[in-house]
């Protein structure tokens, strides 16, 4: 039976985990030890089988002693456990949400449902570092496979509405603080039917601006306004976020050698925690839509291709729709004016779900079926 620990189950991704795993019986047959950075001794979560007392993170011994680890506990903690315990002989399996390890040649990035090929191919080599990839990435591969599956594509471009939780818990407070604040700046007028809505936008655009309103963790306003950049900035004038759409897209495929160029803007807006993406696709070749559309929804179990027509878009592709579900919609499928090779596409996917936890979640089956 494996033994597998678990470090940062607390956290919001690690909840999310914890979840599905209770969902689907995964705590089945595996021995589990859970870890903290803060709760050391304190009582392991209910998974519905027995587990000792939370144990160290930073316990050496205790890790080196599993046959595999899965962290959601962040990049800091990787940082500072993972070289350790390789240098001093670990052999275990290493299974990482964060971003840290994403493009060392060891690791692997894992979604199953778009490179099984990839992971069973580095399974055989020996490979032992698997880790998830960036939301925007997993969820615009779960949502696009067919397309790049059957080597349709020969750039893209994807501009993306991120939510809040890819920021972490306390940003997704913070926009409902904000939400709120802006709701109380007029209270009052929005109760009066007869107030004038250019007084009202006044004082909304008046309290965002004021050094009251909440920005301590996005550092501007969110709610009612948007931020057009997302993690630090690279001397090409990309965002890192933009960057792992390109880079992290072709290492899952496998296309390192001969890569699909993919590039966009990555915007954060006021949505909680499903991620939607807009693309522009130049085909190789102009296909017709109803293949594309056959191709997209033959890929996988979850995504979902959605009529272009705007009552199936507004009830199914939203955020609203989405989050908490599984499912992947992929919908506003059409020609571009620019000719029959370039297609639109837009999707939604729960960010914690297919986007943090579930590729995760999987790989661990994985191993315990090899
Ligand atoms: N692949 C992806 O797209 C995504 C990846 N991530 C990765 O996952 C990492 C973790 O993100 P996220 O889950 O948002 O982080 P959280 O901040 O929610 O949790 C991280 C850790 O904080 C500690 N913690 C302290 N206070 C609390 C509290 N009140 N409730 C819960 N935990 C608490 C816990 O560690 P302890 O028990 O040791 O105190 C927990 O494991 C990120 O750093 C990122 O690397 C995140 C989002 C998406
Ligand atoms: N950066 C993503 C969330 C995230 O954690 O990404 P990564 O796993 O690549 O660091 C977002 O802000 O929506």
């Amino acid at each position: 039976m494996l033994k597998v620990g678990f470090v940062g189950w607390r956290g919001m991704v690690g909840s999310v985990l914890m979840q599905r795993m209770v969902e689907e019986g995964d705590f089945d047959g595996i021995e589990p030890v859970f870890f903290t950075t803060s709760q050391v001794g304190q009582a392991g979560p209910d998974v519905g089988v027995d587990v000792p007392p939370l144990k160290d993170a930073f316990d050496r011994q205790a890790l080196e002693a599993l046959d595999v680890i899965v962290t959601c506990q962040g990049g800091d903690y990787t940082k500072e456990v993972y070289g350790d315990l390789r240098a001093g002989g670990w052999k275990g399996y290493w299974i990482d949400a964060a971003s840290t390890l994403r493009m060392a040649d060891e690791a692997t990035i894992v979604l199953d449902p778009v490179n099984r090929r990839v992971i069973d191919d580095q399974l055989a080599r020996g490979a032992k570092t698997f880790v998830g990839g960036n939301c925007t990435v997993s969820l615009m591969l779960m949502g696009l496979g067919g397309l790049f599956e059957a080597g349709m594509v020969e750039w893209m471009t994807s501009m993306t509405y991120q939510a809040a939780s890819g920021s972490g818990a306390k940003h997704m407070r913070e926009l409902l603080g904000q939400m709120g604040a802006l709701h109380d700046s007029v209270g009052g007028e929005l109760a009066d039917p007869s107030s004038a809505i250019l007084d009202i936008d006044r004082k909304v655009t008046a309290a965002m601006r004021s050094g009251e309103f909440p920005t301590e963790n996005f550092t501007a306003p969110l709610a009612g306004s948007l931020l057009p950049w997302i993690d630090t900035k690279l001397d090409n004038g990309q965002s890192k976020e933009e960057w792992k759409g390109s880079v992290e897209s072709n290492k899952i495929l496998g296309l390192q050698d001969n890569p699909i160029p993919i590039d966009g803007l990555c915007v954060r807006i006021g949505a909680m925690r499903s991620h939607s993406q807009a693309f522009t696709i130049k085909l190789k070749q102009d296909v017709p839509l109803d293949e594309i559309e056959d191709r997209l929804a033959k890929h996988n179990d979850w995504v979902k291709v959605i009529p272009n027509d705007k009552e199936a878009t507004i009830a199914e592709l939203t955020p609203a729709a989405v989050t908490g579900t599984m499912s992947v919609p992929v919908g506003r499928l059409r020609k571009l004016a620019m000719g029959g090779e370039y297609l639109s596409a837009f999707s939604v996917g729960d960010q914690l779900l297919w986007g943090a936890a579930e590729p995760l979640k999987r790989m661990l089956t994985i191993l315990r079926e090899q």
